[in-house]
């Protein structure tokens, strides 16, 4: 039947075929130059996406549809054949990546799945992520990444990210060149050495920017493209990783000191040269001594924040500002007790204490409302060593340990755990909170589920239900009184997609702790009515690429409005301009504009079908 319709093609065939080679030859020279220009604009001097030809269409994750390519697109690009008849449209596939989903029972068999699909349909992938935000996003983000981690020697298959070694250093930005594209915007960073509340994963760590830039494009619709996952593998103090056969970073103690500086300072230096300067470099999960350390260094010479720190800073305020709602009382009223005082809590602090300020309180006045705890105690001015903002905070007081004590003394109003320490907040700790406040705070940040500090259903039922909660990780809806609760998730993924996207898109150089503000007000300001009374500080998960959006264009405005944006003209309509640059998740036409029918093939042809269920013949 195809024989006569073959013949007619073979020249065009031998033709499809040298530009299929040509195409991924002409990939990699031009990655391989230090050039910002996308790949899919550079191939479009030479070839459009829609003639990289045959098998190789189908092997791209960016190019595949599936079988939603029509009877026209697969004879055009050469792929008739290589794929059974049926055509399906991406709402059906759609349909079938839910049943496939639903089947697996294991949550790491469904990240599986979902990484499977990233591979191989880069479109299908974060369209079914975006518009099922509420049940994927604990899959390939927190809480099963973090099992994905701990996995991660066994679950590794294809590269997703760059893995840059302390033995490559002299040598960063030859291995940056690797990076087959040349149009990076974005990059999530980690040495791997606190991930999660997991501790030291080495190597293992890569999984958190891989899910932390899966949100970059699922929630603020950045271009996958754009965005490139790093693990610096400076080796691991993990002993049983360092024993593991299936470890797949370098069996080493990790780099300190003045080799891991030079090796990291190369690392910014080495970015900066093949992506430019204003490349957004999101630092993510280092161990609080490089953190804090890191930020300082590097905040007004690159466009760089720390996400632990400056993220989860920003969706804890959102949450406080959200819940003066109920509880009548301003920040500055509030008195705050942290159990743990790393990134997280020391952030958290720190722009609690801006808002404050803006609230009229001094800034002394406000550090003396925030009163921390770490593993070594009561943080007091008299300890041997404090940790960087540590000092603001330190209280003259003798060194006390016990934490039951410590509540029944200062007589918190907010609770805030971020001690990666599950179960710390007991019920005799919650009662306490209770007996304190009408409306006690209490938020239990640390990730995973198994590190929070309570659960919520605990935190519900040691407050006779009057606590206001939210946790890192999510948790079941909470049955109390006959009332069911559904509590939000305080995590920084309602954070850093919008900052990352309005940085982008203003060509910002310096991220400043107001684009925080910004963003907590804007997610404490979409918090309805109808959230706060079913128990939850924050908007749906599904709302999140709306505050994106929202975030984004106020960072737009506000960085023009006070000369940090560096992209000109400047758009008279923010919200307007970012959305013609967002990432589109649906199938686009792949047929050649100029592509027609050939003439009089013996081939029973119908018009270009996009019917659903179709087959093709
Ligand atoms: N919800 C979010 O968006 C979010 C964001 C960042 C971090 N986190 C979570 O917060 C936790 C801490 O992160 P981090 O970056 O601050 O880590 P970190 O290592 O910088 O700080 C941990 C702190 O906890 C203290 N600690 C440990 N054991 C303790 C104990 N038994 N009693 C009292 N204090 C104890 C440590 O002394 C330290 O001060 C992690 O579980 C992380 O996953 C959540
Ligand atoms: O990754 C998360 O879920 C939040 C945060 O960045 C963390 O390190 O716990
Ligand atoms: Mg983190």
């Amino acid at each position: 039947m195809f024989a006569a319709f073959s013949k007619s093609l073979s020249a065009t065939r031998t033709l499809q075929i040298n530009k299929a080679v040509l195409s991924e030859s002409l990939r990699f020279s031009l990655c391989n130059k230090d050039t910002k220009r996308d790949y899919h604009e550079v191939v479009g001097d030479v070839l459009t996406p829609s003639q990289v030809m045959g098998i190789d269409h189908l092997r791209d994750p960016r190019l595949n549809k599936g079988l939603g390519f029509t009877l026209a697109e697969r004879q055009a690009l050469g792929i008739h054949g290589l794929q059974p008849a049926r055509y399906k449209s991406q709402e059906e596939q759609l349909e079938l990546c839910k049943i496939s989903i639903e089947n697996y029972q294991e949550p790491l068999n469904k990240y599986l799945y979902l990484s499977e699909l990233h591979d191989r349909n880069e479109k299908l992938f974060f369209r079914l992520l975006s518009e099922n935000i509420e049940q994927l996003l604990p899959i390939v983000y927190t809480p099963t990444v973090g099992l994905a981690c701990q996995r991660f020697g066994l679950i590794y298959r294809r590269p997703h990210g760059l893995f840059i070694t302390i033995n490559d250093k002299g040598h960063v930005y030859d291995v940056l060149r690797n990076w087959p594209e040349p149009d990076v915007h974005a990059i999530v960073v980690t040495d791997g050495e606190r991930i999660l509340g997991l501790g030291d994963l080495g190597a293992c760590g890569m999984g958190i920017p891989i899910g932390k830039l899966a949100l970059y494009t699922a929630l603020a619709r950045i271009k996958p493209h754009h965005c490139l996952p790093i693990c610096l593998d400076v080796g691991t103090d993990n002993e049983a990783l360092l024993e593991d056969p299936t470890y797949i970073g370098l069996r080493q103690k990790r780099a300190r000191g003045a080799e891991y500086d030079e090796f990291l300072d190369e690392f910014m230096a080495a970015i900066v040269k093949r992506y430019g300067q204003d490349t957004l470099i999101q630092f993510e999960d280092f161990g609080n001594a490089n953190a804090f350390r890191l930020l300082e260094k590097y905040r007004n010479k690159y466009c760089t924040f720390n996400d632990d720190i400056q993220g989860t800073a920003a969706v804890a305020l959102a949450g406080l500002l959200a819940s003066n709602r109920k509880t009548g009382k301003k920040i500055s009223e509030q008195v705050f007790l942290f159990f743990g005082a790393g990134g997280a809590a020391l952030g958290i602090a720190d722009l609690c204490v801006k808002a404050m300020e803006r609230e009229g309180i001094s800034e002394a006045e406000a550090r003396n409302r925030i009163w921390m705890m770490d593993i070594d105690g009561l943080v007091v001015k008299n300890r041997s060593h404090l940790l960087g903002h540590q000092t603001f905070y330190a209280k003259d007081h003798s060194p006390e340990k016990d934490f039951l004590k410590l509540v029944n003394e200062i007589r918190p109003s907010v609770l805030i755990g971020a001690s990666a320490t599950g179960g710390a907040f007991t019920p005799d700790i919650l009662h306490a909170m209770a007996s304190i406040n009408r409306h006690p705070i209490v938020f239990a940040l640390s990730n995973p589920t198994a590190k929070a500090e309570c659960t919520a259903q605990q935190a519900y039922d040691h407050t006779e239900g009057r606590v206001i909660f939210c946790s890192g990780s999510p948790f079941p809806d909470v049955n109390y009184d006959g009332k069911v609760y559904h509590p939000g998730q305080g995590n920084n993924a309602y954070i850093f997609p919008g900052v990352a996207l309005g940085v982008i898109l203003a060509g910002i150089h310096h991220i400043i702790e107001d684009y925080f503000i910004i963003a907590a007000q804007t997610v404490a300001d979409n918090v309805k009515e109808e959230d706060l009374a079913k128990g939850s500080l924050y908007p749906p998960l599904g709302y999140i690429n709306e505050c994106s959006l929202q975030i984004a264009s106020l960072i737009l405005k506000d960085a023009y409005k006070n000369g940090k944006a560096t992209v000109y003209p400047e758009p008279e309509d923010k919200r307007k301009f970012l959305e013609s640059k967002l990432y589109s998740h649906f199938y686009e036409d792949s047929l050649p504009k100029t592509w027609t029918w050939p003439e009089s093939p013996k081939i029973k042809t119908r018009p270009l079908q996009r019917k659903t269920k179709t087959t093709v013949t």
